[in-house]
Protein backbone atom coordinates (compact mmCIF):
# COMPACT_ATOMS: atom_id res chain seq x y z
CA UNK A 1 0.00 0.00 0.00
CA UNK A 2 1.63 3.56 -0.39
CA UNK A 3 0.43 6.18 1.83
CA UNK A 4 -1.47 8.56 1.22
CA UNK A 5 -1.03 12.03 3.03
CA UNK A 6 -4.57 12.56 4.73
CA UNK A 7 -6.45 15.99 4.01
CA UNK A 8 -9.22 13.74 2.90
CA UNK A 9 -8.98 12.51 6.53
CA UNK A 10 -12.70 12.70 8.13
CA UNK A 11 -13.51 16.54 9.12
CA UNK A 12 -10.51 17.83 7.89
CA UNK A 13 -11.88 20.50 6.54
CA UNK A 14 -13.24 22.21 9.85
CA UNK A 15 -10.11 21.82 11.82
CA UNK A 16 -6.66 23.42 11.13
CA UNK A 17 -4.21 21.49 8.73
CA UNK A 18 -1.92 20.44 11.65
CA UNK A 19 -4.95 18.38 13.21
CA UNK A 20 -5.75 16.74 9.89
CA UNK A 21 -4.22 13.79 11.26
CA UNK A 22 -7.43 12.93 13.20
CA UNK A 23 -5.78 11.88 16.40
CA UNK A 24 -7.86 11.97 19.35
CA UNK A 25 -10.55 14.05 17.22
CA UNK A 26 -13.38 14.12 19.53
CA UNK A 27 -11.73 14.30 22.68
CA UNK A 28 -11.30 17.21 25.26
CA UNK A 29 -8.04 19.04 24.86
CA UNK A 30 -5.09 18.10 26.78
CA UNK A 31 -5.75 18.16 30.56
CA UNK A 32 -2.85 18.73 32.81
CA UNK A 33 -4.96 16.67 35.47
CA UNK A 34 -4.80 13.76 33.76
CA UNK A 35 -1.25 13.78 33.30
CA UNK A 36 -0.64 14.27 36.96
CA UNK A 37 -3.20 11.72 37.96
CA UNK A 38 -1.38 9.10 35.23
CA UNK A 39 2.23 10.38 36.70
CA UNK A 40 1.04 9.27 40.07
CA UNK A 41 -0.22 5.85 39.49
CA UNK A 42 3.23 5.20 37.64
CA UNK A 43 5.68 6.17 40.37
CA UNK A 44 6.48 9.29 39.63
CA UNK A 45 7.77 12.01 42.22
CA UNK A 46 7.68 15.42 40.99
CA UNK A 47 9.01 18.64 43.40
CA UNK A 48 5.78 20.57 45.42
CA UNK A 49 7.09 23.42 43.94
CA UNK A 50 7.29 23.07 40.32
CA UNK A 51 3.60 23.52 38.40
CA UNK A 52 2.87 23.19 34.67
CA UNK A 53 2.31 26.59 33.69
CA UNK A 54 1.03 28.02 29.75
CA UNK A 55 4.00 29.34 27.67
CA UNK A 56 4.01 32.89 27.83
CA UNK A 57 4.44 33.92 23.82
CA UNK A 58 2.60 31.06 22.05
CA UNK A 59 0.73 27.47 22.26
CA UNK A 60 2.46 25.26 24.75
CA UNK A 61 3.28 24.44 27.95
CA UNK A 62 6.33 24.73 30.34
CA UNK A 63 7.33 24.03 34.20
CA UNK A 64 7.86 26.85 36.35
CA UNK A 65 8.47 26.93 39.96
CA UNK A 66 6.00 28.64 42.49
CA UNK A 67 8.57 28.44 45.48
CA UNK A 68 12.82 28.97 45.63
CA UNK A 69 14.26 25.15 45.02
CA UNK A 70 17.92 24.80 45.93
CA UNK A 71 21.06 23.34 44.03
CA UNK A 72 20.74 19.11 44.06
CA UNK A 73 16.93 19.20 44.51
CA UNK A 74 15.28 16.25 43.10
CA UNK A 75 12.68 17.99 40.83
CA UNK A 76 11.37 14.89 39.34
CA UNK A 77 12.33 11.15 38.76
CA UNK A 78 10.08 8.35 37.28
CA UNK A 79 10.80 4.79 37.12
CA UNK A 80 11.80 3.48 33.44
CA UNK A 81 9.21 0.87 33.25
CA UNK A 82 6.81 4.26 32.58
CA UNK A 83 8.83 5.40 30.01
CA UNK A 84 6.97 5.13 26.35
CA UNK A 85 9.93 3.22 24.84
CA UNK A 86 9.61 0.16 21.85
CA UNK A 87 9.84 -1.97 24.84
CA UNK A 88 7.27 -0.43 26.65
CA UNK A 89 5.10 0.36 24.05
CA UNK A 90 1.56 -2.18 23.19
CA UNK A 91 2.43 -2.33 19.90
CA UNK A 92 3.17 -5.91 18.70
CA UNK A 93 6.70 -6.81 17.20
CA UNK A 94 6.86 -5.72 13.80
CA UNK A 95 8.21 -8.43 11.12
CA UNK A 96 7.41 -7.70 7.36
CA UNK A 97 8.64 -10.07 4.51
CA UNK A 98 11.55 -8.26 3.16
CA UNK A 99 12.28 -8.84 7.06
CA UNK A 100 12.54 -7.01 10.24
CA UNK A 101 12.44 -3.21 9.55
CA UNK A 102 12.69 -2.08 12.93
CA UNK A 103 16.24 -1.09 13.01
CA UNK A 104 15.43 2.61 12.25
CA UNK A 105 14.40 3.08 15.86
CA UNK A 106 13.28 6.47 15.91
CA UNK A 107 10.83 5.61 12.96
CA UNK A 108 9.57 2.67 15.22
CA UNK A 109 9.25 4.58 17.92
CA UNK A 110 7.34 7.05 16.53
CA UNK A 111 4.90 4.24 15.04
CA UNK A 112 4.96 2.98 18.55
CA UNK A 113 3.73 6.32 19.50
CA UNK A 114 0.83 6.48 17.07
CA UNK A 115 -0.55 3.44 18.16
CA UNK A 116 -0.96 4.25 21.50
CA UNK A 117 -2.39 7.54 20.38
CA UNK A 118 -5.30 5.32 18.30
CA UNK A 119 -5.83 3.19 20.89
CA UNK A 120 -7.07 6.58 22.75
CA UNK A 121 -8.86 5.23 26.67
CA UNK A 122 -7.48 2.00 26.26
CA UNK A 123 -3.30 3.13 25.83
CA UNK A 124 -1.77 2.56 29.33
CA UNK A 125 -0.23 6.18 28.12
CA UNK A 126 -3.19 7.83 27.75
CA UNK A 127 -2.78 9.84 30.41
CA UNK A 128 0.40 10.88 28.84
CA UNK A 129 -0.31 10.52 25.35
CA UNK A 130 -3.74 13.29 25.95
CA UNK A 131 -1.52 15.61 27.08
CA UNK A 132 0.65 16.13 23.71
CA UNK A 133 0.39 18.73 21.58
CA UNK A 134 -2.16 17.91 19.18
CA UNK A 135 -1.62 20.33 16.29
CA UNK A 136 1.41 19.32 14.03
CA UNK A 137 1.72 23.07 12.69
CA UNK A 138 2.66 24.18 16.07
CA UNK A 139 6.57 23.24 15.64
CA UNK A 140 6.44 22.33 12.26
CA UNK A 141 10.53 20.87 11.30
CA UNK A 142 11.71 22.38 8.22
CA UNK A 143 11.93 18.73 6.73
CA UNK A 144 8.14 19.03 6.71
CA UNK A 145 7.98 22.89 5.13
CA UNK A 146 7.52 21.57 1.72
CA UNK A 147 4.48 20.01 2.29
CA UNK A 148 1.37 23.08 1.41
CA UNK A 149 -0.51 21.07 3.16
CA UNK A 150 0.33 21.71 6.54
CA UNK A 151 2.66 24.58 5.97
CA UNK A 152 0.65 26.53 3.28
CA UNK A 153 2.43 28.56 0.68
CA UNK A 154 4.43 29.87 3.57
CA UNK A 155 6.67 26.89 4.20
CA UNK A 156 8.18 26.50 0.48
CA UNK A 157 8.88 29.95 0.65
CA UNK A 158 10.54 29.16 3.97
CA UNK A 159 12.54 26.32 2.51
CA UNK A 160 14.14 28.52 0.01
CA UNK A 161 15.71 31.17 2.05
CA UNK A 162 17.31 27.97 3.80
CA UNK A 163 19.44 26.92 0.71
CA UNK A 164 23.00 26.71 2.06
CA UNK A 165 22.35 27.57 5.70
CA UNK A 166 23.42 25.42 8.35
CA UNK A 167 20.20 24.52 8.53
CA UNK A 168 20.07 22.84 4.87
CA UNK A 169 23.22 20.97 5.66
CA UNK A 170 21.80 19.52 9.01
CA UNK A 171 18.61 18.12 7.13
CA UNK A 172 20.94 16.88 3.96
CA UNK A 173 23.26 14.99 6.79
CA UNK A 174 19.61 13.58 8.13
CA UNK A 175 19.02 12.45 4.72
CA UNK A 176 22.37 10.69 4.59
CA UNK A 177 21.60 9.08 7.36
CA UNK A 178 18.59 7.22 6.28
CA UNK A 179 16.10 9.39 8.29
CA UNK A 180 14.60 11.95 5.40
CA UNK A 181 11.42 12.53 4.47
CA UNK A 182 11.32 10.23 1.38
CA UNK A 183 12.80 7.24 4.06
CA UNK A 184 9.46 8.62 6.88
CA UNK A 185 7.31 7.74 3.65
CA UNK A 186 8.91 4.05 3.12
CA UNK A 187 9.08 3.30 6.45
CA UNK A 188 5.08 4.54 6.96
CA UNK A 189 4.27 2.92 3.63
CA UNK A 190 5.87 -0.49 4.49
CA UNK A 191 4.49 -0.25 8.15
CA UNK A 192 1.09 1.19 8.66
CA UNK A 193 -1.23 -1.52 7.49
CA UNK A 194 1.06 -3.73 10.14
CA UNK A 195 -0.98 -1.07 12.83
CA UNK A 196 -3.92 -3.20 15.10
CA UNK A 197 -7.24 -1.74 14.34
CA UNK A 198 -8.56 0.23 17.39
CA UNK A 199 -12.08 1.07 18.08
CA UNK A 200 -11.84 4.45 17.27
CA UNK A 201 -9.37 4.03 14.52
CA UNK A 202 -10.88 0.50 12.59
CA UNK A 203 -8.46 2.02 9.53
CA UNK A 204 -4.42 2.56 9.01
CA UNK A 205 -4.20 6.56 9.77
CA UNK A 206 -3.25 8.68 6.98
CA UNK A 207 1.05 9.60 6.67
CA UNK A 208 0.17 12.73 8.67
CA UNK A 209 -0.84 10.89 11.77
CA UNK A 210 2.73 9.25 11.25
CA UNK A 211 4.13 12.71 10.85
CA UNK A 212 2.65 13.92 13.79
CA UNK A 213 4.15 11.56 16.13
CA UNK A 214 7.44 11.24 14.42
CA UNK A 215 7.27 15.24 14.79
CA UNK A 216 6.73 14.37 18.86
CA UNK A 217 9.39 12.35 19.20
CA UNK A 218 11.78 14.52 17.27
CA UNK A 219 11.23 17.39 19.79
CA UNK A 220 10.70 15.47 22.76
CA UNK A 221 12.37 11.54 23.18
CA UNK A 222 15.09 11.72 25.53
CA UNK A 223 18.44 9.12 25.36
CA UNK A 224 18.24 6.82 28.35
CA UNK A 225 20.26 3.73 28.04
CA UNK A 226 21.56 0.71 26.35
CA UNK A 227 17.81 -1.27 26.33
CA UNK A 228 15.92 1.63 25.64
CA UNK A 229 18.36 3.88 23.62
CA UNK A 230 15.41 6.58 23.34
CA UNK A 231 12.43 7.02 25.10
CA UNK A 232 9.56 9.17 26.02
CA UNK A 233 10.01 10.86 29.10
CA UNK A 234 6.82 11.90 30.26
CA UNK A 235 6.85 15.30 32.46
CA UNK A 236 10.34 15.84 32.06
CA UNK A 237 8.98 16.58 28.19
CA UNK A 238 7.49 19.77 29.41
CA UNK A 239 11.03 21.63 29.51
CA UNK A 240 11.75 23.77 27.50
CA UNK A 241 15.27 24.58 26.28
CA UNK A 242 18.03 27.40 27.30
CA UNK A 243 21.75 27.21 26.82
CA UNK A 244 21.70 28.09 30.42
CA UNK A 245 19.96 25.56 31.83
CA UNK A 246 18.67 24.19 35.92
CA UNK A 247 18.83 20.53 35.44
CA UNK A 248 19.38 17.79 32.71
CA UNK A 249 18.35 14.27 32.74
CA UNK A 250 19.99 11.66 34.23
CA UNK A 251 19.72 8.02 33.87
CA UNK A 252 22.10 5.09 34.48
CA UNK A 253 23.22 3.83 31.23
CA UNK A 254 24.98 0.84 31.91
CA UNK A 255 21.90 -1.46 32.31
CA UNK A 256 21.47 -5.39 30.67
CA UNK A 257 21.24 -4.66 26.90
CA UNK A 258 19.23 -7.80 26.84
CA UNK A 259 16.33 -7.22 29.18
CA UNK A 260 17.19 -3.74 30.35
CA UNK A 261 18.04 -5.08 34.30
CA UNK A 262 20.02 -2.96 36.86
CA UNK A 263 20.45 -5.64 39.17
CA UNK A 264 22.18 -8.62 38.34
CA UNK A 265 20.32 -10.86 35.92
CA UNK A 266 20.86 -14.18 34.08
CA UNK A 267 22.25 -12.57 31.15
CA UNK A 268 24.97 -11.33 32.97
CA UNK A 269 28.67 -12.18 33.27
CA UNK A 270 29.92 -11.74 36.89
CA UNK A 271 32.91 -10.91 38.57
CA UNK A 272 35.25 -13.20 41.06
CA UNK A 273 33.44 -10.64 43.37
CA UNK A 274 29.80 -11.00 42.13
CA UNK A 275 29.29 -8.06 40.45
CA UNK A 276 28.37 -8.03 37.22
CA UNK A 277 30.99 -6.96 34.29
CA UNK A 278 29.02 -4.37 32.90
CA UNK A 279 29.24 -2.33 35.89
CA UNK A 280 32.84 -2.42 36.06
CA UNK A 281 33.13 0.56 33.22
CA UNK A 282 31.76 3.08 35.43
CA UNK A 283 33.01 5.29 37.95
CA UNK A 284 30.94 4.00 40.51
CA UNK A 285 32.33 3.19 43.89
CA UNK A 286 31.97 -0.01 45.27
CA UNK A 287 29.57 0.30 47.69
CA UNK A 288 27.83 1.84 45.05
CA UNK A 289 28.15 -1.08 42.40
CA UNK A 290 27.16 -3.67 44.96
CA UNK A 291 23.96 -1.78 45.46
CA UNK A 292 22.94 -1.19 41.87
CA UNK A 293 23.69 -4.96 41.15
CA UNK A 294 21.44 -6.08 44.40
CA UNK A 295 18.39 -3.95 42.67
CA UNK A 296 15.31 -6.67 42.46
CA UNK A 297 12.98 -4.64 40.86
CA UNK A 298 12.73 -2.32 37.68
CA UNK A 299 11.12 -0.02 39.59
CA UNK A 300 13.63 0.90 41.50
CA UNK A 301 15.84 1.97 38.45
CA UNK A 302 14.67 5.72 37.87
CA UNK A 303 15.30 8.62 35.90
CA UNK A 304 15.58 11.85 37.87
CA UNK A 305 16.09 15.55 37.27
CA UNK A 306 17.93 17.44 39.55
CA UNK A 307 18.32 21.41 39.96
CA UNK A 308 21.99 21.83 38.96
CA UNK A 309 21.98 25.52 40.30
CA UNK A 310 19.31 27.43 42.25
CA UNK A 311 15.84 27.80 40.95
CA UNK A 312 13.80 31.26 41.75
CA UNK A 313 10.28 30.83 43.11
CA UNK A 314 8.31 32.03 39.65
CA UNK A 315 10.92 31.25 37.30
CA UNK A 316 10.72 28.89 34.32
CA UNK A 317 12.67 25.64 34.71
CA UNK A 318 14.78 24.87 31.64
CA UNK A 319 16.59 22.02 30.40
CA UNK A 320 19.43 22.33 27.35
CA UNK A 321 18.96 20.41 24.37
CA UNK A 322 22.35 20.25 23.95
CA UNK A 323 25.16 23.19 23.02
CA UNK A 324 23.50 23.99 20.02
CA UNK A 325 22.71 27.03 17.89
CA UNK A 326 20.38 28.39 16.11
CA UNK A 327 20.44 26.62 13.07
CA UNK A 328 20.40 22.91 15.41
CA UNK A 329 17.38 24.40 17.43
CA UNK A 330 15.28 25.39 13.98
CA UNK A 331 16.47 21.90 11.83
CA UNK A 332 15.68 19.73 15.04
CA UNK A 333 13.17 21.33 17.31
CA UNK A 334 11.30 24.12 14.36
CA UNK A 335 12.31 27.28 16.64
CA UNK A 336 14.94 29.69 17.32
CA UNK A 337 16.74 30.48 20.54
CA UNK A 338 18.23 33.54 19.46
CA UNK A 339 20.80 32.60 22.43
CA UNK A 340 23.89 33.66 20.46
CA UNK A 341 25.20 29.74 21.08
CA UNK A 342 26.30 26.70 19.46
CA UNK A 343 29.29 25.96 17.13
CA UNK A 344 28.69 28.35 14.08
CA UNK A 345 28.70 27.29 10.32
CA UNK A 346 30.19 23.81 9.71
CA UNK A 347 31.84 22.20 6.65
CA UNK A 348 32.32 18.70 5.60
CA UNK A 349 35.99 17.83 4.69
CA UNK A 350 34.85 17.13 0.97
CA UNK A 351 33.33 20.66 1.21
CA UNK A 352 36.37 22.37 1.84
CA UNK A 353 38.17 20.10 -0.64
CA UNK A 354 36.67 19.83 -3.04
CA UNK A 355 39.25 18.57 -5.29
CA UNK A 356 39.53 15.58 -3.56
CA UNK A 357 43.46 15.77 -3.27
CA UNK A 358 45.18 13.69 -1.16
CA UNK A 359 44.99 16.72 1.44
CA UNK A 360 41.74 14.74 2.79
CA UNK A 361 43.41 11.55 3.58
CA UNK A 362 46.36 13.30 5.12
CA UNK A 363 44.39 15.72 7.08
CA UNK A 364 42.20 12.92 8.67
CA UNK A 365 46.03 11.40 9.46
CA UNK A 366 47.08 14.24 11.11
CA UNK A 367 43.89 15.41 13.25
CA UNK A 368 43.95 11.82 14.33
CA UNK A 369 40.00 10.74 13.06
CA UNK A 370 41.27 8.13 11.00
CA UNK A 371 44.39 6.99 13.34
CA UNK A 372 44.08 3.96 15.40
CA UNK A 373 44.30 3.42 18.79
CA UNK A 374 48.22 4.14 19.40
CA UNK A 375 47.94 6.49 16.06
CA UNK A 376 45.53 8.69 18.24
CA UNK A 377 47.28 8.60 21.12
CA UNK A 378 50.54 9.91 19.13
CA UNK A 379 48.21 12.45 17.36
CA UNK A 380 47.16 13.47 20.72
CA UNK A 381 50.86 14.62 22.42
CA UNK A 382 52.08 15.73 19.00
CA UNK A 383 49.34 18.33 19.49
CA UNK A 384 49.69 18.70 23.34
CA UNK A 385 53.30 18.99 22.54
CA UNK A 386 53.09 21.82 19.68
CA UNK A 387 50.14 24.11 21.88
CA UNK A 388 51.49 23.35 25.24
CA UNK A 389 50.79 26.15 27.76
CA UNK A 390 49.05 27.78 24.93
CA UNK A 391 45.53 26.99 26.48
CA UNK A 392 42.77 25.35 25.52
CA UNK A 393 39.73 27.12 24.49
CA UNK A 394 40.57 30.06 26.43
CA UNK A 395 41.40 31.82 23.24
CA UNK A 396 40.41 35.53 23.70
CA UNK A 397 38.15 35.25 20.40
CA UNK A 398 39.89 38.09 18.81
CA UNK A 399 42.34 36.53 16.52
CA UNK A 400 41.20 34.38 12.74
CA UNK A 401 41.93 31.04 13.85
CA UNK A 402 41.45 29.21 17.43
CA UNK A 403 43.81 26.09 18.57
CA UNK A 404 42.76 23.11 18.27
CA UNK A 405 40.54 21.80 20.86
CA UNK A 406 41.56 18.93 23.35
CA UNK A 407 39.28 16.42 22.72
CA UNK A 408 39.55 13.79 19.69
CA UNK A 409 35.86 15.02 18.55
CA UNK A 410 36.22 18.79 19.00
CA UNK A 411 39.53 18.59 17.10
CA UNK A 412 38.00 17.44 13.95
CA UNK A 413 35.44 20.48 13.87
CA UNK A 414 35.65 21.63 10.89
CA UNK A 415 33.59 25.24 11.48
CA UNK A 416 33.70 29.13 11.92
CA UNK A 417 32.62 30.14 15.28
CA UNK A 418 29.93 32.77 15.92
CA UNK A 419 33.05 34.87 16.99
CA UNK A 420 34.60 34.49 13.43
CA UNK A 421 37.52 32.38 14.16
CA UNK A 422 38.05 29.12 12.02
CA UNK A 423 38.83 26.33 14.09
CA UNK A 424 42.23 25.10 13.92
CA UNK A 425 41.23 21.87 11.65
CA UNK A 426 39.63 23.81 9.23
CA UNK A 427 42.56 25.67 8.30
CA UNK A 428 44.81 23.08 8.74
CA UNK A 429 42.24 21.54 5.70
CA UNK A 430 42.68 24.61 3.72
CA UNK A 431 46.63 24.82 4.43
CA UNK A 432 46.84 20.90 3.15
CA UNK A 433 44.21 21.98 0.43
CA UNK A 434 46.44 24.96 -1.22
CA UNK A 435 49.45 22.65 -0.87
CA UNK A 436 49.43 19.11 -0.38
CA UNK A 437 52.61 17.84 1.28
CA UNK A 438 54.40 14.55 0.60
CA UNK A 439 51.78 11.40 1.98
CA UNK A 440 54.48 10.44 3.70
CA UNK A 441 55.74 13.65 5.84
CA UNK A 442 55.59 13.20 9.05
CA UNK A 443 52.45 14.49 11.19
CA UNK A 444 54.17 16.34 13.55
CA UNK A 445 56.05 18.11 10.55
CA UNK A 446 52.94 18.91 9.13
CA UNK A 447 51.01 20.07 12.19
CA UNK A 448 53.95 22.05 13.21
CA UNK A 449 54.38 23.75 9.34
CA UNK A 450 50.80 24.31 9.84
CA UNK A 451 51.11 26.03 12.79
CA UNK A 452 53.74 28.35 11.76
CA UNK A 453 51.89 29.46 8.81
CA UNK A 454 48.48 29.74 11.07
CA UNK A 455 51.13 31.94 13.36
CA UNK A 456 52.44 34.32 10.56
CA UNK A 457 48.91 35.13 9.53
CA UNK A 458 47.54 36.07 13.23
CA UNK A 459 50.93 38.31 12.68
CA UNK A 460 50.14 39.96 10.12
CA UNK A 461 46.48 40.25 11.30
CA UNK A 462 47.59 42.40 14.48
CA UNK A 463 49.76 44.60 12.60
CA UNK A 464 47.14 45.21 10.42
CA UNK A 465 44.52 45.52 13.13
CA UNK A 466 46.96 48.18 14.77
CA UNK A 467 47.66 50.20 12.19
CA UNK A 468 43.69 51.08 11.32
CA UNK A 469 43.15 51.60 15.23
CA UNK A 470 45.80 53.47 15.02
CA UNK A 471 43.97 55.68 11.66
CA UNK A 472 40.81 55.68 13.86
CA UNK A 473 42.40 57.14 16.71
CA UNK A 474 44.61 59.94 14.65
CA UNK A 475 42.38 62.90 14.24
CA UNK A 476 41.48 64.31 11.03
CA UNK A 477 43.80 67.09 10.76
CA UNK A 478 46.80 65.43 11.91
CA UNK A 479 48.76 63.74 10.18
CA UNK A 480 48.58 59.56 9.72
CA UNK A 481 51.06 57.95 11.98
CA UNK A 482 53.41 55.91 9.58
CA UNK A 483 52.47 52.38 8.65
CA UNK A 484 54.29 49.59 10.11
CA UNK A 485 56.60 48.05 7.79
CA UNK A 486 54.36 46.48 5.77
CA UNK A 487 53.55 42.23 6.89
CA UNK A 488 54.30 40.65 3.68
CA UNK A 489 52.75 37.11 3.77
CA UNK A 490 54.79 34.26 2.39
CA UNK A 491 53.62 32.98 -0.88
CA UNK A 492 52.16 29.82 1.15
CA UNK A 493 50.54 31.81 3.98
CA UNK A 494 49.13 33.88 1.22
CA UNK A 495 47.60 30.96 -0.45
CA UNK A 496 45.83 29.94 2.89
CA UNK A 497 44.66 33.42 3.01
CA UNK A 498 42.81 33.00 -0.35
CA UNK A 499 41.77 29.31 0.08
CA UNK A 500 40.28 30.67 3.46
CA UNK A 501 38.30 33.61 1.28
CA UNK A 502 37.53 31.27 -1.59
CA UNK A 503 35.75 28.72 1.43
CA UNK A 504 33.91 31.61 2.70
CA UNK A 505 33.05 33.32 -0.21
CA UNK A 506 31.95 29.67 -2.26
CA UNK A 507 29.46 29.16 1.27
CA UNK A 508 27.92 33.05 0.62
CA UNK A 509 27.03 32.52 -2.75
CA UNK A 510 25.29 28.79 -2.18
CA UNK A 511 22.59 31.09 -0.31
CA UNK A 512 19.54 31.90 -2.00
CA UNK A 513 19.41 35.56 -2.93
CA UNK A 514 22.95 35.92 -2.32
CA UNK A 515 23.24 39.25 -4.03
CA UNK A 516 21.50 40.88 -0.65
CA UNK A 517 23.43 41.45 2.48
CA UNK A 518 22.23 40.36 6.22
CA UNK A 519 20.83 43.68 6.80
CA UNK A 520 18.78 43.52 3.38
CA UNK A 521 17.22 40.65 3.73
CA UNK A 522 16.28 41.63 7.63
CA UNK A 523 14.50 44.58 5.86
CA UNK A 524 12.38 42.50 3.66
CA UNK A 525 11.89 40.13 6.79
CA UNK A 526 10.47 42.70 8.37
CA UNK A 527 8.04 43.72 6.19
CA UNK A 528 6.42 40.22 5.91
CA UNK A 529 2.77 39.55 7.19
CA UNK A 530 2.32 37.85 10.54
CA UNK A 531 1.15 34.84 8.47
CA UNK A 532 4.36 33.70 7.05
CA UNK A 533 6.60 32.29 10.62
CA UNK A 534 8.85 30.09 8.88
CA UNK A 535 10.48 32.15 6.26
CA UNK A 536 10.28 35.07 9.16
CA UNK A 537 12.50 32.06 10.96
CA UNK A 538 14.39 31.46 7.57
CA UNK A 539 15.12 34.79 6.65
CA UNK A 540 16.63 35.73 10.49
CA UNK A 541 18.34 32.73 10.54
CA UNK A 542 19.87 33.31 6.95
CA UNK A 543 20.36 36.80 7.65
CA UNK A 544 22.63 35.70 11.01
CA UNK A 545 24.98 33.44 8.96
CA UNK A 546 25.25 36.13 5.93
CA UNK A 547 26.39 38.68 8.46
CA UNK A 548 28.98 36.13 10.70
CA UNK A 549 30.34 35.23 6.74
CA UNK A 550 30.46 38.84 5.66
CA UNK A 551 32.47 40.15 8.88
CA UNK A 552 34.84 37.09 8.71
CA UNK A 553 35.17 37.89 4.91
CA UNK A 554 36.07 41.61 5.86
CA UNK A 555 39.02 40.49 8.35
CA UNK A 556 40.50 38.02 6.25
CA UNK A 557 40.31 40.39 2.84
CA UNK A 558 42.21 43.16 5.25
CA UNK A 559 45.54 40.64 5.07
CA UNK A 560 45.14 40.59 0.66
C1 LIG B 1 10.34 19.08 24.56
S1 LIG B 1 9.14 20.13 23.93
C2 LIG B 1 8.96 21.27 25.21
C3 LIG B 1 7.56 21.40 25.71
C4 LIG B 1 6.64 22.15 24.84
N1 LIG B 1 6.81 23.56 25.07
C5 LIG B 1 5.21 21.76 25.10
O1 LIG B 1 4.36 22.60 25.03
O2 LIG B 1 4.90 20.62 25.35
C6 LIG B 1 10.08 20.93 22.71
C7 LIG B 1 9.35 21.99 21.92
O3 LIG B 1 9.04 23.10 22.75
C8 LIG B 1 9.28 24.32 22.07
N2 LIG B 1 10.39 25.02 22.74
C9 LIG B 1 11.33 24.49 23.54
N3 LIG B 1 12.17 25.43 24.02
C10 LIG B 1 11.75 26.59 23.49
C11 LIG B 1 12.22 27.93 23.58
N4 LIG B 1 13.28 28.26 24.31
N5 LIG B 1 11.55 28.89 22.89
C12 LIG B 1 10.48 28.57 22.11
N6 LIG B 1 10.00 27.32 21.99
C13 LIG B 1 10.62 26.34 22.66
C14 LIG B 1 9.63 23.94 20.63
O4 LIG B 1 8.45 23.93 19.88
C15 LIG B 1 10.17 22.54 20.78
O5 LIG B 1 10.05 21.76 19.63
Amino acid sequence: MSATIGLEDQGASTRSPGRAHGLFADTTPPSRQLLLDWLDQNGAYIHPSLQITEMEDGPGWRLTSKDNMEAFDLLFSIPKPSLLSTRTSSLPPLTLSDGPITNISIFHLALCLLHECRLGQLSPFYGYVQSLPRDTTECLLPIFWHLTELAGEDGPKGLRWLKGSEVERRMQSKAAEGLGYDDLVKFYTATSAHLPSTSTHPSPSPLLAFIHTYTLILTRAFTIDLYRPTALVPFADILNHSSDPHTSLASDDFVCHQCGSMGRCIHDILDHEGLPYRLNGTSLSKPQKFKMAGMRSEEDDTVELRAEREVKCGEEVWNSYGEIGDAGLLAEWGFLGGEYAGEGLLWRAEEVDTKGTASLEIWGRVIGVYAGETGSQAVDSDLENLWAGEGDEEDDGQGLISPPSSDTVGRSKLNLSLSGQLSFSLFLLVYLAADPPEADDPPTDILHDAKEAAEEIERAYAAVEERLSAEDATPANAESPADPPAKALSSSALECVHGVLDLLRRRTKAMYRSDLSSDEVLHLRDNLPPTSKYTRMAMTLTADERSLLATTIRRWEDLV
